[in-house]
């Protein structure tokens, strides 16, 4: 009898096994989503993270003996920004860092992409002393991230810089930045760098070039006819002086970091591009040559002179002689190249010829003589976000960083943004439960595989954001946080895609079942703010 009820409990526990596996089967069958991205799929070191700066989040504008930024100055100037704000308060992180290490810890990561403040740090730039509150804040920081296992990842400079560095000498326009940046690293590397292990120098030079110096509409707007209408600027010159200035100082802070630190600290140092990914708009020689123009004035601007020590071919063809020569002295610090590139990817474009044939708008992309769209025959390249210039093209990532790996040998490189912006004028119910955002992760990151399968080192991968933040220019006209913030109450709450990176990290059955049924749909309704 004994023997009879084991075996029945056996066909039980099969008939639910079955059971459970049929359901399984049943709910993913057919369904694109069930061959879901894995965890272990990447390797165990493999950098999982989110990412945030300090202007975007921080507040505290004047705490702790903080100087102004040209972004407090900036956003201060009535009509810079979309919705009248600013980043006096933004998450309030400078006093709130505790809570927000814990939602991090409680996602599962173990990594935290963050940028220094350089006004905390440093006020008054090289001209004045090292600021113990500042030491003392970002100190707090990192040991509250070694604490629950968070690798802190550094960005020195992410767009905010100490005002008083511009009203001196005009910041990126002159070579005394090179001086400042090595001097502000210098402080970092001595102060963090026991503890701080992945190093990069500028955020996104390409778009800080690119708004402040061509188009304007970043501090200190400069430009001029007929790219835009400022006081002061020459779109046709600064843009290529203050990249060379860029370029200069990642390499003063690298050469200090190789000769001084590195050995003894062992960590990497890197630079971050933006990596907006361009397509040919049609099939022509021109197109194609358009949008291989469109990505070298992107990506290989920044890139080639530090790999290769000169600006790429694509531009010497239209700059010519207005891109300045790199002296010996300097091709010997550019020597010094980096350890990883960072790569910034959030869209794609198409590239259309403005070489050989007239196109409505002459400078839609700088000097690359490329019309930048991305709409054809009445057909975007992907979905629409709540950023009206980035749509959804997942197969753009897996081209950007092959791209990358191929045009610089298989450098190791890490995916330091990818995010999804929608718009704040949504219901609460539609933030929470922002299941295109999940779904964008899922995409992306399959991506990110398949150039990984192709060989491409990716060491890591930071989503943008951990909350909701000042966006800009945008103010927080938009949210790409996986948590939302309440920006009267500064509350944090956990969104759906939240749930869904935090399953993905666990990467157990149960924990993978959850995700797909927020996949299918089927969790997503369910879910409530707690
Ligand atoms: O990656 C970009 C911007 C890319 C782009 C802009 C304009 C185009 O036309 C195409 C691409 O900035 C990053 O994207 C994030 C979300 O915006 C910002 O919040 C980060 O601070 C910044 O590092």
């Amino acid at each position: 009898m004994k023997g009879a009820n084991a075996v029945r409990l056996e066909i039980m526990k099969r008939e639910r096994s079955c059971f459970l596996f049929c359901f399984w089967f049943l709910l993913c069958w057919g369904a694109s989503h069930c061959s879901s991205i894995e965890r272990s799929q990447f390797p165990a070191s493999f950098l999982f993270g989110t990412a945030t700066s300090a202007y975007q989040i921080e507040g505290a504008y004047l705490a702790g003996n903080k100087s102004l930024s040209i972004w407090d100055i900036y956003t201060h100037i009535p009509g810079k920004i979309e919705d009248g704000s600013n980043g006096d308060v933004a998450d309030d992180h400078y006093h709130r860092y505790r809570e927000d290490v814990k939602l991090m810890h409680d996602l599962g990561v173990n990594a935290y992409r963050f940028s220094i403040s350089w006004s905390r740090v440093l006020p008054r730039g090289r001209f004045g002393e090292v600021n113990p509150d500042g030491i003392e804040f970002y100190n707090n920081l990192i040991d509250a991230l070694l604490i629950r296992g968070i690798q802190p990842f550094v960005t020195l400079n992410h767009y905010d810089i100490p005002q008083e560095l511009e009203d001196r000498y005009g910041s990126w326009l002159s070579s005394e930045i090179q001086l400042d940046f090595g001097h502000f690293a210098d402080v970092c590397f001595e102060a963090f760098g026991d503890r701080v292990k992945y190093w990069t120098t500028i955020n996104e030079p390409n778009m800080v070039v690119y708004y402040s110096y061509f188009e304007g509409t970043y501090p200190p707007s400069h430009c001029s006819y007929p790219v835009g209408n400022c006081t002061f600027g020459d779109s046709f010159i600064e843009p290529y002086i203050a990249t060379h200035n860029v370029l200069l100082s990642h390499a003063t802070a690298t050469e200090i970091y190789r000769t001084k630190y590195q050995e003894k600290q062992g960590g990497m140092i890197g630079l971050v591009v933006s990596a907006p990914w361009y397509e040919p708009f049609s099939d022509t020689p021109a197109d194609k040559l358009a949008a291989e123009r469109a990505n070298a004035f992107q990506i290989a601007w920044f890139l080639d002179p530090i790999m290769f020590g000169e600006y790429p071919p694509e531009m010497h063809q239209i700059i010519g002689s207005r891109l300045p020569i790199f002296s010996e002295e300097e091709r010997r610090k550019l020597a010094y190249k980096l350890d990883f590139i960072g790569i910034n990817q959030y869209t794609a474009a198409y590239a259309k010829d403005c070489m050989f044939s007239a196109c409505p708008s002459a400078f839609n992309l700088g000097e690359s003589m490329v019309y930048v769209t991305a709409e054809r025959d009445g057909v975007y390249i992907g979905a629409k976000t709540g950023i009206s210039y980035f749509y959804v093209v997942p197969s753009a990532l897996e081209k950007a960083v092959m791209y990358i790996k191929e045009r610089y040998n298989n450098t190791p490189m890490f995916l330091t943004e990818n995010g999804y912006g929608q718009s704040s004028n949504l219901s609460l119910s539609e933030e929470l439960n922002d299941i295109k955002r999940a779904e964008f992760f899922e995409s992306y990151l399959s991506a990110l595989h398949g150039a990984m399968r192709k060989g491409a080192d990716v060491r890591g991968y930071f989503i943008w954001s951990l909350m909701d933040n000042f966006e800009w220019t945008d103010g927080y006209t938009i949210r790409m946080g996986l948590y939302y913030v309440d920006f009267k109450t500064l509350e944090r709450t956990k969104k759906l895609s939240a749930v869904w990176y935090k399953n993905f990290l666990a990467g157990n059955i149960t924990s993978q079942q959850e995700n797909s049924m927020i996949s299918k749909r089927i969790y997503s309704r369910r879910f409530l703010p707690s």
